[in-house]
């Protein structure tokens, strides 16, 4: 079986609204739009990884609370995982120091407003119904009708 890494995303949620991070690099990447997290570490729990990466990226103070169902194929060897996470209390509010120039925190009826990574779209689409966002927001998606049972 071929190797396989897991690069968690964070699906970091306050007061109603989803961080969105625009990738600064590599340049195949940059301008869009992702989940802030990065690749798990040999050794290291997935989770533990979300909370690392969102301190080194965001330099927030965060913890992860569940895993959302489902596993996205991301260019080879990588699979995104999504995590939902929040900050802690006393927590700095989330900065864009490494790998992404803009952040966004998007209420419900602003999520489909960024430029998602294609292969994020999913993604997000899933975390959507995970945590309970209108399904008529869900659906308004660009490839909502690609989806089965979204
Ligand atoms: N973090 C993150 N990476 C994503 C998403 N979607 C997506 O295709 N990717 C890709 C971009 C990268 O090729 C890879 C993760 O790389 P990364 O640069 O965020 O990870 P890292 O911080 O551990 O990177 P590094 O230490 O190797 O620089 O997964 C997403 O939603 N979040």
């Amino acid at each position: 079986m071929s190797e396989r890494i897991v690069v968690v995303g964070a699906a970091l949620v306050d007061d109603g609204r989803l961080l969105a991070a625009r990738r600064s690099a590599p340049v195949e990447l940059a301008g869009r739009w992702e989940l802030p997290g990065g690749k798990v570490e040999p050794g290291e729990t997935a989770d533990a990884a979300l909370v690392r990466e969102l301190r080194e990226e965001l330099g927030v103070d965060a913890e992860a609370d569940g895993r959302v169902p489902g596993e996205w194929p991301l260019k080879s060897p990588y699979v995104l995982q999504v995590w939902t996470a929040r900050l802690r209390p006393g927590s700095a509010a989330p900065e864009p120091l490494e790998d992404h120039d803009e952040l966004r925190w998007l209420a419900p009826g602003e999520i489909w407003d960024v430029n998602w990574l294609d292969q994020d779209v999913p993604a997000v689409r899933r975390t959507l119904a995970h945590l309970g966002v209108a399904e008529g927001l869900t659906s308004s998606g660009p490839g909502a009708e690609e989806v089965p049972g979204a």
